[in-house]
Order: C-alpha cells, then structure tokens, then sequence
C-alpha cells in the first residue's frame, strides 16, 4: 500500500456519452459501470474505439453529453474544477516537457490544487513531494531537466505527479506505452500497490488479465461487456472485438491465462 493518507473512493459512471458537437454521432455511446474503492478497472478495445474518451469524462476534461460521473456519489460536474482535482488524478499520455522544468518542480506542480490563491509551496506540500519522490525511487533524478529523462523515468515522474496532488481515484492512458518490459511489469506492480480506485486503459490484454480486477470492453464507442477478466474475456469476445482469431489457453506450470492471436482466414 503507499503510504500516505491517500483514500480510494467509488467510482460511478451512470450512461454518460459524449460527441464532439451537438449535431454529431457520439464517440463514445451510453455506457455505465461502477469501480468499488481501490478496485483497478481496465479499459481495452481497438485503435479508435473510445477509450481516451471515456477517460477524458472520468478525469473532468469532457463534460457527457449524457449522463453522470459521481465519485462517492457526487457528480464530478456539481463540484468545481479544484475540488475534482482534489480527488481524480490523471496520467497521460501527451506529457508536459516543454518548460525547462526539474523532475521535483513537475511532481510540485501535483500540489497546485491544494493551494489557495497564489500562495507558494506550504510545508506540508514539501513533504509530499519528498514522499512521493521517495516512494517512486526518484530522488536521484529531482534536480534533473524532465527532457533529459529516459521514456521510462518520464512516466514514473507523471504517475508521481499524480500521486502529489493525493488523489482518490488515479486515471492512467495506456501507461505502460513506449515502456521496456521491466519497466511495463514495474508500473503495474506501482498500480497494483497503490490501493486507490483505478481505472486504466491497455492495449494488452494479457497484461488486462493479469492487472484488472473488472475490464471494460469497448468497441466503435460502444460497451461490449464489463466484468472480472477471466471471465469476459473469452475468446468470441476478444475475436469480435478486435476483428482477429483469439485463442486463450493456460501457461504450463502456472496456469496463468493467456492469448495468442492470428489474422483470421
Ligand atoms: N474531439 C474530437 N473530435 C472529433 N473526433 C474525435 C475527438 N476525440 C476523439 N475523436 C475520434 O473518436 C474516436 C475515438 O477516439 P479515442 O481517442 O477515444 O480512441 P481510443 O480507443 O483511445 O484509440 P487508440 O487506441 O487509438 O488510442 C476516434 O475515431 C477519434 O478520431
């Protein structure tokens, strides 16, 4: 578990929507599911089919067309958008590297939605930073220009910026991109230990498998199925969904589920 006084909180999404414009067909259809407090929900689907989206809803970024998004039961909507920073935090994948900035002055920058006005760093902040960078193995890397970094540090500086602005629910877009598989099975592990309420879009499926407590499956911006992994992802659905022959079959010794895929005749 990290240690800090971070709390999960459920998540509900109740027939949210979204299109670019009144008038155009929605990107992302009617689509409703809940993640218990400190649950990790998974998101797949092929290029194109409303992930990013639905995550821009759940991190405040889109407003739905349709629909609600409510942590602990309150509309992210009906509260403004320092307090909704307050609980959902965001991991992108376009990162802020333009600036000049160090690693600890992005990771400070996590703290902006706890201050008030124009008042800098409070000691209390302080301490979270250092936490943060502790707890993410960072400190050797503080001082450091961001650009400078290697892919795989850049994405552990962006989940502690999170973690700085101590988040109830934490959003992650495809973290594990451009991520070395040490790094990919580190970020996971990160994820796994937080305890906070998660959700989290993959293009892996066995690593969905293996991460997720419940995945959402989404295709052409619509839902095709929410549940534990083990249990939705079966090999029709995968095969559908992706437009490929899925076959899922248990590794020897460990039993762990996993897919292989081949282009259908
Ligand atoms: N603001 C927008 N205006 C118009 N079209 C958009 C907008 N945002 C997304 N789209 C379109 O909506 C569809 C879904 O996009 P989205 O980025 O949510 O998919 P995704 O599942 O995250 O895809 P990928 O796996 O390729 O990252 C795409 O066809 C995209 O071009």
């Amino acid at each position: 578990m990290y240690p800090c006084s971070m709390k999960a909180a459920e998540l509900e999404v109740i027939g949210a929507s979204w299109a670019p414009h009144k008038s155009t067909q929605p990107i992302l259809h009617p689509t409703s599911f809940r993640v218990c407090a400190g649950r990790v929900l998974g998101v797949v689907g092929p290029n194109g089919a409303g992930k990013s989206t639905l995550l821009r809803l759940l991190y405040r970024f889109h407003k739905p067309h349709s629909g609600q998004v409510m942590v602990d039961g309150q509309d992210i909507w009906s509260m403004n958008a320092r307090a909704a920073a307050k609980r959902i935090a965001a991991v992108l994948q376009e990162q802020a590297s333009a600036f000049g900035l160090t690693v600890r002055e992005i990771i400070e920058l996590g703290r902006t939605p706890h201050r008030s006005g124009f008042a800098t760093g409070r000691v209390g902040d302080a301490q979270v930073v250092e936490r943060v960078l502790s707890s993410l193995n960072l400190q050797a890397l503080a001082d450091r220009d961001f650009r400078t970094l290697s892919g795989g540090e850049r994405q552990r500086v962006m989940v502690a910026r999170a973690l700085a602005q101590e988040p109830q629910v934490l959003i992650l877009d495809e973290p594990t991109n451009h991520l070395d598989v040490r790094h990919q099975l580190e970020v996971v592990s990160l994820i796994r230990s937080l305890g906070l309420t998660i959700v989290v879009s993959l293009h892996d499926l066995n690593m969905a498998n293996g991460l997720c407590d419940d995945v959402l499956v989404l295709r052409d911006g619509h839902p095709q199925g929410f549940g534990p992994p083990q249990a939705l992802l079966t090999d029709r659905l995968v095969s559908d969904t992706f437009r490929v022959d899925a076959r899922r079959e248990q590794l020897v010794p460990s039993g762990t589920p996993h897919f292989s895929f081949t282009l259908p005749h």
